[in-house]
């Protein structure tokens, strides 16, 4: 799915305005008809009291249209304009005048917390404030409205964005934004629902489409991506009846140290069972007897150390390279690292201590062949370019530097970002139960087993962040966030293949009963 900028959304609006030959009046009734009937789909007329909070631009205007089609529907509504100015939109003023006429009850201006009206936990608030017109920060008689909107504990409905988030900056502080329970976004989810600063603005999201012209909204490409199961499936190679071991390429991975050979372990399986046709593990001699043992499946090279890697020297001829898993930094591991890289011209994975050792010697970051995959956690990744100011701020340093790498870069947390000089993949699946020791191991497992089988380094990534998250989440099912751990990831990594062509639930006997019937009416 796209995730169309603010920018982008205006220019959309104004097209569909031109195309459609419709007012802008006519759009915003769309939307704030969509969700009048979100609502409605719930509530089914129950007489629960509904706050609808209004601002006074266009996402003020959505509120007032929103409240309209409840008072008509009979609902128990209290309509207020949050009179933050003088400035109010043409349609907001429509729709003031409209709502004035279906109801005596005009609504009620707030200017000053003396204004706040009486909330109960199981009223409903609409937050229909600040959209993504959102230019300044709020003023502080309604940060403290917004503090009263979650002191009531109250079921919070935010328009298109919860009000006080910025769809490019970080907010001041917690309290200038309004904390969601839900949020119907329109046309597109923003970015700050998956950034870990942001996120927590709503619990849940929903996407409403307002019918914005779809020539517009195929056609333009945007610089953030949601990757989803939709999104993965054209990426997927299929397999041919005659295909044989040798067409699914060779993974080689080199890592490990003393106490530290288990990383290898799971990188290497996770790359077999992602589909690679063969794997090797690079390890210290220390790590042959337990590699062997644990997974026959995998070839074994030593190194002529006992403990560490000294110096890396095959005979083979891999198709993807993956360095880094536990391997340590000793010095000599950077100078066979180094000694490597130079001669070195098959595509590559970089993990782990791979990359506290690029940190360490940025001068290495010249020597990666074009469209190299690294995958950093927070820390590995502050080592890597440096502190951030915000999420924005690391968004913007992570793209300068995969451009002037050349480089594929992978935030982890919870919503993996692949980096892809100016694009962002925001991927959707993943739980807190895969913050777990090896974890990403298998991940770089995942990626180097799809590259060798002939996935295009961005794609091995992206489908391959995809895949980690689907088996998480599969895996979470079962063992429950606590005890998760990383084999299990591995074990589910099937699953989560045949999850992309298993056809969704049809649809049951009650349900075309009561379509059938909806229908007659
Ligand atoms: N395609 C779409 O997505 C559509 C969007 N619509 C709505 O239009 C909204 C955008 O409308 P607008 O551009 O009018 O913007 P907003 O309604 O978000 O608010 C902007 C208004 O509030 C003022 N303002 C901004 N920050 C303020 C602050 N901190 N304190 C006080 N006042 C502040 C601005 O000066 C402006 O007058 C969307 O979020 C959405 O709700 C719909 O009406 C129609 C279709
Ligand atoms: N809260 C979360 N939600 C979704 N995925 C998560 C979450 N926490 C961690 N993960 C995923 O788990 C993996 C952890 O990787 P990493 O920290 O490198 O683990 P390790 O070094 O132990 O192998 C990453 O792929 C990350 O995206
Ligand atoms: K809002």
């Amino acid at each position: 799915m796209k995730l169309f900028s603010k920018e982008q959304i205006y220019m959309a609006d104004k097209l569909t305005i031109e195309r459609q030959n419709i007012s802008s009046t006519d759009l915003m009734e769309r939307a704030g008809s969509q969700v009048f009937n979100w609502i409605h789909m719930r509530l089914q007329g129950a007489q629960v009291p509904i706050h609808v909070f209004c601002g006074i631009g266009n996402n003020g205007g959505d509120g007032l249209v929103i409240a309209r089609q409840l008072i008509l529907d009979g609902y128990n509504v209290k309509t207020y304009v949050v009179n933050c100015s003088d400035k109010r939109s043409k349609d907001f003023l429509i729709n003031y005048d409209r709502i004035k006429n279906v109801t005596k009850k005009w609504p009620t201006l707030l200017s000053c917390d003396d204004d706040f009206p009486v909330i109960n936990a199981e009223d409903v608030i609409v937050d229909a404030i600040f959209g993504i017109g959102l230019n300044r920060p709020v003023d502080p008689w309604i940060k403290n409205l917004f503090k009263y909107f979650r002191n009531t504990k109250a079921f919070v409905l935010s328009v298109d964005i919860p009000s006080g988030l910025s769809t490019e900056n970080i907010p001041v502080d917690e309290d200038s934004v309004v904390w969601a329970t839900y949020t119907l976004s329109f046309v597109t989810p923003k970015l700050v629902f998956f950034l870990p600063e942001t996120a927590k603005y709503t619990v849940h999201w929903e996407v409403l489409n307002i019918g914005l012209d779809e020539d517009f909204l195929m056609n333009t490409t945007t610089e953030v991506d949601l990757i989803g199961k939709n999104e993965v499936l054209p990426l997927y190679i299929p397999r041919e009846q005659f295909s044989h071991k040798g067409q699914f390429g060779h993974s080689l991975i080199i890592g490990g140290c003393y106490g530290k050979i288990g990383a290898v372990t799971l990188a290497s399986k996770a790359s077999l069972s992602a589909g690679a046709g063969l794997v090797s593990a690079y390890v210290p001699k220390c790590g042959y007897i337990p590699i062997q043992t644990a997974f026959p499946e995998a070839m074994v090279i030593t190194d002529t150390d006992d403990e560490i890697i000294t110096k890396i020297d095959f005979k083979i001829t891999p198709s993807v390279v993956s360095f880094g898993v536990g391997v340590g930094t000793d010095t000599k591991t950077i100078n066979a690292f180094e000694d490597f890289l130079k001669q070195n011209k098959t595509p590559l994975v970089i993990d782990a201590d791979g990359i506290n050792i690029l940190a360490k010697k940025k001068s290495l970051l010249q020597l990666l062949p074009l469209n190299t995959v690294l995958t950093p956690h927070p820390k590995e990744l502050e080592r890597l370019i440096g502190d951030w100011k915000d999420d924005f701020d690391k968004l913007k340093k992570v793209k300068a530097f995969s451009k002037k790498h050349k480089l594929i870069i992978v935030i982890k947390g919870a919503h993996t970002i692949t980096v892809f000089q100016d694009k962002l993949y925001v991927n959707t699946t993943g739980n807190p139960g895969m913050a777990t020791a090896g974890s990403g191991d298998v991940l770089t497992g995942i990626i180097t087993g799809l590259i060798s089988q002939g996935y295009s380094p961005l794609n091995a990534t992206i489908f391959a962040v995809y895949l980690h998250g689907k088996s998480g989440d599969f895996a979470v099912e079962k063992y429950g966030y606590q005890s998760l751990n990383a084999s299990h990831i591995i074990n589910y990594l099937g699953d989560a293949f045949i999850d992309l062509f298993r056809l969704p639930e049809p649809p049951q006997e009650e349900e075309i009963e009561e379509a059938e019937a909806t229908k007659k009416d």
